[in-house]
């Protein structure tokens, strides 16, 4: 039988299936955070269980981590206790953890493919929705809840169904300034938050082929926000040059044993699909974000649109309604949007390809008066120091642009990082839901190339005009 990617990556991790199609997946690797991590080391302590397999796990702090001052600890004391309760339970449990002084800390999707915790063929769960970011290596990756985490902490496997397969295919040459971002955000443009509910996707062609694997990231990362729990790409010689000499990669013999797998993880030629949307890269052009969900986008050189003008009811209304939190006026050009900050960061763009792209905005340029912060945010202690050895840190600096420690910080503001309520954000994030960024702050989702480029400008700009 032809099989897809998704089908030969769950085929291989059932351990048991019911005939109502409930199954028992093996999970080979759970990454682990301290927002959802504390009542599931708790359950197991109330019941005496142990960790199945100990080192299928790999622990980090990341969200409520501050990005300035470390050394002066942590002051929020909500903040404070999330991450000394990972401390105690990583310590009482054995985990391997990258604590807050680390320099492997970071992001937790950013620091799964960095170390080879995360490699092709293998199931990655994680108690965060944004876990679909490892299916860029040909894994089957997706978020699960604080249950379901104390569930594979106990048995290092996982109850689920299988989801339907979408494939959504963008071929041809990017245009210059079009990034992996912008593929994303215009994916969702079209098909919605909810197109891709109850499927798990898989991105092909030969732009997403073309992709180094940072933006293979992007691009995984955000399927959760076109409502699919996975999203993934095939293993091909990038996936592999990526993965070798990582921490945790297989050595020698087991490498060459790995390599000759993993090469079979890519759809069968003429296998079915249950949905396929295509694209043409050639018509993406750069995206932003002007409402309170991701489908709300357009291109830079567009205009915010008219509510009046769409038949949906229920969509008129949910327009209106973002224009209004968003103090927005319909047709209003995107590029005479006027910003307050810039955030370059997120497990969706804080890695050191997204760096330079800012950084190669904001070289020689200085950001603009009316911006009132710039903050580069990397995803990793490692990033930041691959990042200083090439000298971007002066490169933003010098700009005007904050540079700070790696975690989630204004992604979702559960640390000091935020925005005062008005106050209207380029952001490389995923997510521009009310108050995500600080309570009444209004988030506009680009690239890393267009937040550096708006925060120069003090406006949202083409970049492909710089
Ligand atoms: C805190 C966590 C559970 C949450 C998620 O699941 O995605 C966060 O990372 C987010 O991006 O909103
Ligand atoms: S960077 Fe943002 S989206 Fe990613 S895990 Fe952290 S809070 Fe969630």
């Amino acid at each position: 039988m032809l099989k897809t990617l998704y089908d030969k990556l769950w085929d291989s991790h059932v351990v048991r299936a019911d005939a109502d199609g409930t199954t028992v997946l093996y999970i080979d690797r759970h990454l682990v955070h301290e927002v959802t991590s504390p009542q599931a080391f708790e359950g197991l302590r109330e019941a005496g269980r142990p960790l199945w397999r100990t080192s299928a796990n790999l622990a980090v702090v990341d969200h409520n981590v501050p990005t300035t001052d470390r050394k002066n600890g942590i002051a929020d004391p909500t903040s404070r206790l999330q991450v000394e309760t990972l401390d105690a339970n990583a310590q009482a449990f054995g985990l391997t953890y990258f604590n807050i002084s680390d320099k492997r800390q970071g992001i937790v999707h950013v620091i799964g493919p960095e170390q080879g915790a995360t490699l092709p063929g293998m199931t990655v769960v994680c108690g965060d929705s944004h876990t679909s970011t490892h299916g860029a290596f040909g894994c089957l990756a997706h978020g699960i809840g604080t249950s379901e985490v104390e569930h594979v902490l106990a048995t290092q496997t996982l109850l689920a169904k299988k989801s339907r397969s979408m494939l959504v295919q963008v071929d041809g040459p990017l245009p210059l300034g079009v990034t992996a971002k912008d593929i994303v955000l215009a994916v969702i443009g079209r098909i919605g938050t909810a197109g891709g509910t109850g499927y798990a996707i898989e991105f092909a062609g030969s732009t997403i082929r073309s992709l180094s694997m940072e933006g293979r990231m992007t691009v995984c990362n955000m399927a959760i926000e076109a409502g699919a729990r996975a999203g993934m790409v095939a293993v091909d010689d990038t996936t592999i040059e990526y993965v070798k000499g990582r921490p945790l990669s297989p050595k020698g013999e087991q490498w060459d044993k790995a390599v000759a797998y993993w090469r079979t993880l890519h759809t069968d030629p003429g296998a079915k699909f249950d949905m396929v949307v295509t694209l043409n890269a050639g018509e993406i052009r750069p995206q932003v974000t002007w409402g309170t969900s991701p489908e709300m986008v357009t291109a830079v050189n567009a205009r915010v649109p008219d509510p009046e003008l769409e038949k949906d009811p229920v969509r008129r209304d949910a327009m209106e309604k973002a224009l209004v939190y968003m103090n927005l006026k319909p047709n209003t050009r995107i590029e005479d949007i006027k910003i307050d900050k810039v955030f370059i960061g997120s497990c969706t763009n804080s890695r050191i390809e997204d760096l330079r792209a800012a950084a190669q905005v904001v070289r020689g340029r200085q950001r603009a008066a009316n911006v009132k912060l710039a903050m580069v945010v990397p995803g990793s202690g490692l990033v930041k120091e691959q990042a200083e050895r090439e000298g971007l840190d002066k490169i933003f600096k010098a700009a005007g642009f904050e540079w700070r420690e790696p975690g989630c910080s204004m992604c979702l503001a559960m640390n000091a990082d935020r925005l005062e309520p008005g106050e209207r954000c380029a952001s490389t994030s995923n997510r521009n839901f009310e108050g995500r960024q600080g309570q009444g702050g209004r988030t506009h989702l680009v690239s890393p190339a267009m937040a550096a480029a708006a925060g120069i400008a003090g406006h949202f700009v083409d970049v492909r005009a710089l």
